[in-house]
């Protein structure tokens, strides 16, 4: 099978692979459609994530969806012809995190395309069965890879407790950004304010819906949610950017006794927080860690029509091409490039 393997920084092999046969728990998957995510990029560029180095040649990409061809002798809930997306971590099932159901935080998970695990840009995979969602007829492949990114967003507003009628605001309008827009809008905030420093982004953000958004690099955002907010500040604050300067300025624009959820990852893991400030404000912040228990809610919300994640896409390549794609990923007013699979 084709298989893009990440053989050194900036450079993509495709190898002829031995298919896989599923385990008696498995589906095997032919892949149909994989987001280019961030950190695939990132892991493409610098052969890293601080602590997580390629130090053998990988398979990239977590964010996949595809059509069940096989399944294993246990598995009695799906059958060739499934199309299904993938959640990516499988996690140990046994430690303590996993046994009072924050699976998301075990520390033995395999996650696609986090080394020394291989991810999907490949033809075929064979995963778990439980970790393999069907997709009802009216969701694409495409939208069910990106599940995967709205995952990120679901979690991230429930660590934020998001409700009916609450001020959201979202720093950075990446694609995590906009996955937290359109799971915020689905949890019922009324009002959402994302920030960027690419005009691009802020404007592509509006076109989905953004009620204000604000170039942090030409308009200080204190008075621009003060006057949004009446001077109340924001109920909630998703910082999806990890730049410096954006994790510091979310307690300054949270409303006293609001909440901030810290999505983003800063390149350095020490920001100066101003404690007294958190205190004297009761402010209440989370870290929002990848997702737990979001696929269903995920296919869900794509199947009713509440959420737009095919929006996004601003290309789609062949396994062929991702070289190519991958340099069109970096370029800063790409949101999201896609490697689509007709096997
Ligand atoms: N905690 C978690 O489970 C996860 C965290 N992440 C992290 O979330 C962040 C966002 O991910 P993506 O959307 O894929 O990244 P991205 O890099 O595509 O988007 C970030 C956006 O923030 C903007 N930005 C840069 N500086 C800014 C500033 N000072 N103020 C406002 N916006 C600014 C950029 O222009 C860009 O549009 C990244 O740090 C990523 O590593 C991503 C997935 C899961
Ligand atoms: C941090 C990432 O971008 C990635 N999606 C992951 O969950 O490891």
């Amino acid at each position: 099978m084709r298989t893009a393997v990440l053989v050194e920084p900036n450079e993509f092999e495709l190898e002829d692979r031995p298919r896989p046969s599923p385990g008696p728990d498995d589906v095997l998957v032919a892949v149909r459609d994989v987001g280019i995510c961030g950190s695939d990029v990132h892991y493409y560029e610098h052969g890293r994530i601080g602590d997580y180095v390629v130090e053998d040649p990988l398979v990239l990409g977590h964010e996949s969806a595809g059509e069940v061809v096989e399944v294993g002798e246990n598995v009695t809930h799906h059958e060739p012809g499934d199309r299904v997306a993938l959640e990516p971590g499988v996690p140990c099932r046994r430690c303590a995190h996993c046994k009072r159901g924050d699976y998301h935080l075990c520390e033995k998970v395999t996650f696609m395309a986090t080394p020394p695990h291989d991810g999907a840009f490949t033809e075929y995979v064979s995963w778990p069965a439980d970790f393999a969602y069907t997709l009802p007829e009216s969701v694409s492949t495409a939208e069910g890879a990106l599940c995967e990114p709205l995952s990120v967003g679901i979690h991230a507003c429930r660590r934020g407790s998001v409700g009916t009628g609450d001020t959201v605001l979202i720093t950075g309008a990446g694609p995590i950004g906009l996955m937290v827009l359109e799971a915020a809008r689905a949890a019922g905030a009324t009002d959402v304010i994302l920030t960027d420093v690419v005009e691009e982004k802020l404007e592509f953000a509006k076109e989905r819906g953004a009620d204000l958004t604000v170039d942090v690099t030409e308009t200080d955002l204190d008075a621009a949610v003060a006057e949004y907010t009446d001077g109340v500040g924001a109920d909630v604050v998703v910082e999806a950017s990890g730049a410096e300067p954006s994790i510091k300025s979310t307690i300054d624009v949270v409303r006293r006794g609001g909440t901030v959820v810290l999505v983003g990852l800063a390149s350095e893991a020490e920001v100066p927080i101003d404690v007294l400030e958190l205190i004297d404000n009761e402010v209440d912040v989370h870290g929002s860690f990848r997702y737990k228990n979001t696929y269903d809610a995920a296919v869900d919300l794509l199947a009713d029509g509440e959420v737009d994640v095919e929006g996004i896409i601003d290309f789609e390549s062949e396994l062929e091409d991702i070289d190519d794609a991958f340099r069109r990923a970096m370029e800063p007013t790409v949101v999201k490039g896609m490697i689509s699979l007709d096997s």
